[in-house]
């Protein structure tokens, strides 16, 4: 293991929003935030937007370091390396009240870091970052929880941060539950021969020419992709495909490889497809330590993944579940590759 290195475990935000005028969130909301706006936020937490897509639903930029997404009342921002993410939170609130947005709804996630002693403040330890977002989020946000969730994989835990307001939880409960769950998959030690392929060849198709050699490209076959190659190696991608994005960061370097995956569904879909889109994806990598940490309402997705990863040689080795105020049921599961291991 190198002494340091790319830190290539996401810090990942989730923030809610509503407003008093349902036309004008139906519309754009959260999307009419302008360019120069967004780059205040970013500057916040030190990446850059390298390209852009967006559809009729959303917006997905690919960053410096990892992605966002932004939808009329929802923004997904995953940043890693040494990333300051949660110094975004409050500009993004100030941003979003100037548009007439609240925010009702925060959630923060990120595995272990390899690198824990490289990053900055407030991502120092998990207690600093709690601190740092319960005194950046608004009163209003009054149902909080922290938790870190165990495995039995020595630095693998998964911790979580979710606040919610007051005021939407009644709602929240008379509404018909959030229908969407997401599907956070991190990958280490991944096959040398796949990685070597995220090593930049020169010229403006390489990203391109990664997606379609590695088999990226036949995870959703439907969704449109927006790639990006790192020089001298590195890749992340967005996946469009209506309302639903996914997302891939690769850090190919031996020593301390990683990937993650990254995708939303909702528990009316047909549950086989969403497992056959994590085999897909985690058969791209076939890394010798996966974790995969789904949040839903339903109980169905998580059952599933373990399935899904025995034939491709992923033993299940913990699996954690903790109940969040408004954010649903967090699983956390752990595999690791009998043949490597
Ligand atoms: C940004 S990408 C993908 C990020 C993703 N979260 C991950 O974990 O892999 C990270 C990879 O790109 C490489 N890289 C090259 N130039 C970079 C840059 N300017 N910013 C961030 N990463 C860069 C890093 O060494 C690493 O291998």
């Amino acid at each position: 293991m190198a002494v340091s290195g790319f830190e290539g475990f996401e810090k990942r935000l989730e923030l809610h929003f509503f407003g008093d005028d349902p036309v004008s969130i139906d519309n754009m909301g959260l999307r009419l935030l302008d360019f120069e706006s967004l780059e205040q936020v970013l500057h916040a937490v030190q990446c850059t937007v390298v390209s852009a897509v967006g559809n009729h639903f959303f917006d997905a930029y690919v960053l410096s370091e990892s992605s966002l997404f932004v939808y009329p009342t929802k923004i997904i921002i995953k940043t890693c390396g040494t990333t300051q993410l949660l110094k975004s939170i409050r500009p993004l609130i100030h941003f979003a009240n100037k548009l007439g947005l609240t925010l009702c709804g925060c959630r923060y996630t990120r595995g272990s870091f390899i690198f824990p002693k490289s990053q900055p403040f407030p991502h120092t330890n998990f207690k600093e970052e709690v601190t740092y977002i319960e005194e950046n989020l608004p009163i209003n946000l009054c149902y909080r929880k922290a938790s870190v969730m165990p495995s039995k994989l020595p630095s693998y835990s998964w911790h979580v941060f979710t606040a919610s307001d007051q005021t939407q939880l009644p709602r929240f409960a008379l509404k018909s539950p959030d229908d969407t769950f997401t599907v956070e998959v991190c990958m280490t030690e991944l096959d040398r021969l796949l990685a070597r392929k995220f090593f930049n060849k020169s010229g403006d198709s390489a990203s391109k020419e990664m997606t379609e050699l590695t088999g990226i490209d036949n995870i959703n076959p439907g969704a449109i992709i927006c790639d990006f190659a790192f020089d001298p190696c590195g890749y992340s991608m967005n996946g469009i495909d209506g309302d639903r994005y996914s997302t891939i960061h690769v850090t190919p370097e031996d020593g301390y490889s990683y990937a993650s995956f990254e995708c939303i569904g909702s528990i009316y879909d047909d549950q086989d497809d969403i497992v056959e889109t994590l085999k897909k994806a985690v058969q791209v990598f076939k890394p010798a330590t996966v974790s995969v940490s789904t949040t839903s309402n339903s109980h169905e997705v998580w059952t599933k993944v373990a399935h899904a990863m025995e034939p491709l040689g992923l033993k299940c080795r913990s699996c954690a579940m903790d109940e969040f105020p408004a954010a649903g049921t967090i699983i956390f599961q752990t595999f690791t590759a009998a043949r490597r291991k």
